[in-house]
């Protein structure tokens, strides 16, 4: 197996923890004999710093040349009040647009290890197991026109049928593999994006028949989230919905620093945890980086097909979490703490010795 993979670090906490997701591939390359090729890149505020662009563009060629992007986070308060082709967070979205995975797919968990740290009561969080399918490059991130006019700012909201088809056969798809459940959250009550999201996904699940579908308002759906989170399988979703209820279940597992993602359905597919920069905490070493590493699992799964690779790092991180070591988010704040390195060599060891026994015991 080769594969090369574009390392794009960021900003704040973002070269941190993409340096552990790193690390854990290396091990698992080294135990199978598998050739990753890593190469690093700028976005983002330390690529404006540099070249004066968030995507210069021999960033984005060696992102185009890859099988797959890890990306850490970008953003940074300096560039706050600067004009939006000044800003990182406007590199990240021309990268994602030119990579064109359209789904973007963020599992959120409760780790029985961690029912200590979730601030859900754990007769509610326990077992819960979502997969937030959130479209990736439509609505309001997007939509023309926008701007700021005089004392006037506009954002627009568009949705085609194409691009609400194609995200809801991959939350269908999903559905089939996991419980077989797809909730679609809109406003269709206020918005006509919302309307026609609604009927195109009606449409789509009609050629799902093993799979139920429900429909839900965004806004008493943010409650039911934490409120039962175990009543969800696949929440299917746009944009800006998807952002923010992904952040929000966050607290069913315990941590931001936790969440994983992959976008699929383009040229390239990206890997970044869900979190920011967080820059209160960057250049500290007490970033988690379990959900970089997460989501270099989720690079296993659904770009190289390494799916009992995948699962191995997912056994790792749980192991590891299990073996009571914890990032400073998920702790108490008087508690001892593990750093972020720390925490990533651990899940490395630990992957490499479930790698080497298991390929021992089928050996014999
Ligand atoms: N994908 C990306 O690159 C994203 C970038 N941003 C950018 O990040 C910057 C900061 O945004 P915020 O709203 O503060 O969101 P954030 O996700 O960076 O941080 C929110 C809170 O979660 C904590 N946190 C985040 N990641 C963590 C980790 N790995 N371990 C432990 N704690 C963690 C932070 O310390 C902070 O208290 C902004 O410039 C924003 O635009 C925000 C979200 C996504
Ligand atoms: C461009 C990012 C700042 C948007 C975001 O928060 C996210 O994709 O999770
Ligand atoms: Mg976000």
């Amino acid at each position: 197996m080769k594969l090369k993979i574009a390392v794009l670090g960021g900003d704040g906490v973002g070269p941190e923890v993409t340096a552990e997701a790193v690390r854990v591939l290396r091990a698992i390359a080294n135990v199978n004999g598998y050739e990753f090729q890593f190469t690093e890149a700028e976005v983002g505020g330390v690529a404006i710093r540099k070249h004066g662009s968030p995507l210069p563009e021999k960033t984005l060629h060696t992102c185009l040349e890859s099988d797959a992007v890890l990306l850490g986070a970008v953003g940074h308060p300096e560039f706050d009040s600067m004009p939006r082709d000044k800003k990182p967070e406007t590199g990240l979205l021309a990268l994602r647009q030119a990579l064109g995975g359209f789904a973007n797919l963020r599992p959120v968990q409760a780790y029985a290890a961690l029912s200590d740290s979730s601030p859900i009561k754990q007769e509610l969080v326990f077992g819960a197991d979502v997969m937030i399918v959130r479209e990736l490059l439509g609505g309001l991130y997007f939509g023309e026109p926008r701007g700021i006019k005089d004392d006037t700012a506009t954002n627009t909201m568009s949705y085609s049928r194409y691009e609400i088809e194609r995200v809801a056969h991959i939350a269908f798809q999903q559905a089939r593999n996991r419980r077989k459940k797809v909730t679609s959250v809109d406003k269709a009550n206020v918005l006509e994006c919302s309307q026609l999201w609604r009927l195109v996904v009606t449409e789509v699940a009609k050629q799902y028949s093993d799979v139920k579908l429900e429909h839900a308002y965004v806004d008493s759906f943010a409650m039911r989230l934490i409120q039962a989170p175990t009543a969800f399988d696949v929440v299917l979703t746009e944009n800006l919905f998807g952002d923010i209820l992904s952040d929000e279940a966050a607290v069913i597992g315990g941590s931001l620093g936790l969440l994983a993602s992959a976008t699929i359905g383009g040229e390239v597919d990206l890997y970044e945890p869900v979190h920011g920069s967080a820059p209160d905490i960057a250049g500290k070493g007490i970033a988690n980086p379990v959900g970089a590493i997460n989501s270099v699992a989720m690079l296993l799964r659904h770009t190289a097909k390494l799916e009992q690779d995948a699962r191995l790092i997912e056994s790792a991180v749980n192991a590891v979490l299990l073996d009571g070591y914890r990032t400073k988010d998920l702790v108490p704040s008087a508690r001892k703490f593990n750093t972020t390195a720390e925490v990533g060599s651990a899940i490395e060891r630990q992957c490499a010795d479930m790698a080497i026994s298991h390929y021992a015991y089928h050996a014999v």
